[in-house]
Order: C-alpha cells, then structure tokens, then sequence
C-alpha cells in the first residue's frame, strides 16, 4: 500500500460530504441514534445543520487527499440552501472556502494568482508541500432550471476562487436532461468546464443527449452501449473511473468486466477516482491498488496513468506543466 500513497496522484471526482472522514462523520452522526447503517439523507441533514460543519469537513478532507500524496483536487459539492438556518448556495460556499483556508498540513493553491487583491490573504501556509485545490460545483438531479442556474452563477462568481466547472449528480433515476441543459449550455458560454455523471444507471436516451453535448468529461458511464463508446472514444471524452463506488453500488457485477480494462487498453483518457471516499471506505491509493493488482498494471504504468490525468484536468497550461514536472521528477526516482 505504502508505494500507492507515496505516489503521486489526480483526484478528479470526488463529492465533499462523501469524502467525510471516518471519526469525523461518527462523531457527527452520534445525534442519529444507533441506527446502524447510515444513509446519505441522514447525514447531509446533520452537515446542512451549520456552515462551521462544512469548513471542518472541508479542511479535513483537504487534509486527508493531501496526507496520501494527491498533488491535485477537483473537489466537487453542490451548494445548499437551507432557510431554517439561514444558509444560502453563497454562504454554503463561503463555508467550502474557509475550510480550503484553515488547511495547516499543506500548501493550499486555489488559484490565488488569478485574485484581483486580498492575494496574500489567499494564498496561506508554508513552503513545502503543496496541493492544488479547484472547485466544481454540483447541481443535483432534483434541482430546478432556475436553481440550476443559480448554482451556474454562483460558480461564475467563484470563478477567482478556484471554481473551474460544474458537476450533474445526484439520484440517477430523478430528473430530466433537459431541465439541466440551458444552465450547462449557459455554463460552458461564461467558460466553465462540466463533467456530467453519465450512465449510471440504464438510460440510453439521456447518455445520448450528455454525449451530444460532449462535456469535458464523464463520470462512471457504467451503461453505455456500443455507439456510445464509439462516440466516447471518437471525440475522446475522458471517464473518470471510480471502480469501488460502481461495485459497492452493483453498478458493475465485478471488476473483471469492468470498462476501465478496455478503455486503458486502447489507451482511451481514464482518471481513476474515489467517488465517495467515505461512504465507500476507499481512498485514491486503494483505487490504484486495485486497478493495478485486478488489471495487472506495474508500477510505472500506473504512474504514468497518473500523469496521464493531467491532461484531463480543467485547470489551465500553467498548472498542468507544473503538475508534468511533479510526475516526471516521480518517474525519475523510479
Ligand atoms: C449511492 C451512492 C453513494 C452512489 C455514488 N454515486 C453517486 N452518484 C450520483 N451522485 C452522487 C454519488 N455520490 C455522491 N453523489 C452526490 O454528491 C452528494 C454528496 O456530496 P455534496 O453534498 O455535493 O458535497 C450527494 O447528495 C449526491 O448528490
Ligand atoms: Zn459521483
């Protein structure tokens, strides 16, 4: 294991408060009762309580991708309205924000170089090592239009901050295409990237009309059929790959039919991701243990996987060519 954590790794799919660490989340759970088993609704009302929750779990789990050596975070989360305690999408994120700011175990660069003032204000912690934080924004299935929209603007907003995009997530079987696109259409015209999760679950219709949209990247895509691999593969649509979310979900039947075997070997732009470190006891080092010990991938490949996911990254030239140097002094010490 030690040899996966050292490595240095991209994490570009996963959720905030799927990410909440162990002692974190029972700690914080203990008001449910023993109720055994906890389930995302459960808890999401414990996190939307208040918003000093939310910059812990974000501080924690910043902290915790940066202690396995992930020197690269697209942390996604989808903003929250709750009147009851007067938490609005804005102040949800400011929350996120703060949390980014209060990490001590690292370097956090949240793409401070592109604030306008206040620079030195962002740009906290000691020389040493780093993490690069960005920001996507979820809109969850159950979402309006308008609140879809709403979460678009916020991100366009943030964009100083380290929003690179937008996410689509959420129960797969709730929600229509169309009722996400205009805001995803008026997200990619202000320049935000967007990853959608693409068949989850059995829908050929919608996987046909995310892949007409052609976003910058899917999640999952557990069910698509030939034509749509063939439509992934032409225009070279990176997957993020998330192996223990889809198995723990029975998305896949097992990892021997899984289609990162066939997308790695034709040499088709995988990222491997966690999901939900939290919910699935998984970290990024376990996903590369797994996909290197069930696919039978040495540990230069697996590296130069990792840095394969630099090209899929919604950050800018300047940060990617950073990011090549960090693997290729990797692949050096090899
Ligand atoms: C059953 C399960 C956990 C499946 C994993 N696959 C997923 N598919 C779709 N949306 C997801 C998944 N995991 C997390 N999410 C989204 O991420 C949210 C939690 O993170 P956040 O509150 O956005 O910070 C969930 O409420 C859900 O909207
Ligand atoms: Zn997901």
């Amino acid at each position: 294991m030690e040899s996966w954590v050292s490595m240095p790794k991209v994490e570009l799919h996963a959720h905030l408060n799927g990410s909440i660490r162990d002692s974190t989340l029972l700690e914080l759970a203990r008001g449910l009762g023993e109720k055994g088993a906890i389930v995302f609704s459960e808890v999401e009302q414990v996190i939307l309580k208040n918003q000093s929750t939310v910059t812990r779990i974000t501080k924690e789990v910043v902290e915790d991708f940066a202690s396995e050596n992930v020197v690269y975070l697209e942390l996604r989360t989808t903003p929250k309205n709750n009147d009851s305690i007067g938490m609005t999408k804005r102040s949800y994120m400011e929350a996120v924000i703060k949390g980014l700011r209060a990490v001590t175990t690292v370097d956090v660069d949240f793409g401070c170089h592109e604030m306008e003032s206040d620079a030195s204000d962002v740009c906290i912690g000691s020389p040493g090592k780093k993490i690069y934080i960005r920001l996507l924004l979820s809109i969850d299935r159950r979402e309006s239009t308008a609140s879809a929209m709403e979460t678009v603007k916020l991100a366009m907003e943030m964009k100083e901050l380290g929003v690179v995009g937008i996410d689509l997530s959420g129960h797969p079987l709730v929600g229509e295409w169309i009722t996400f696109l205009p805001a995803l259409q008026f997200a990619r015209e202000q320049g935000l990237s967007i990853t959608v999760h693409c068949g989850e679950v059995p829908n050929p219709e919608e996987v046909q009309a995310m892949l007409d949209f052609h976003p910058g990247r899917i999640g999952h895509a557990c069910f698509l059929d030939e034509e749509h691999w063939n439509t992934v593969k032409a225009s070279k649509i990176p997957v993020e790959i998330c192996l223990s979310s889809n198995i723990m979900t029975e998305r896949i039947p097992s990892l021997d039919v899984h289609h990162f075997a066939d997308l790695y070997n034709e040499k088709h732009p995988v990222v491997l991701c966690t999901d939900d470190p939290g919910v699935f006891s998984t970290s990024l080092s376990k996903e590369y243990s797994l996909a290197a010990s069930t696919f039978g991938i040495g540990k230069k490949e697996m590296l130069l996987l990792a840095k394969d996911a630099v090209e899929s990254i919604f950050s800018g030239e300047e940060v990617k060519r950073e990011l090549r140097q960090i693997f290729d002094s990797a692949l050096k010490e090899l």
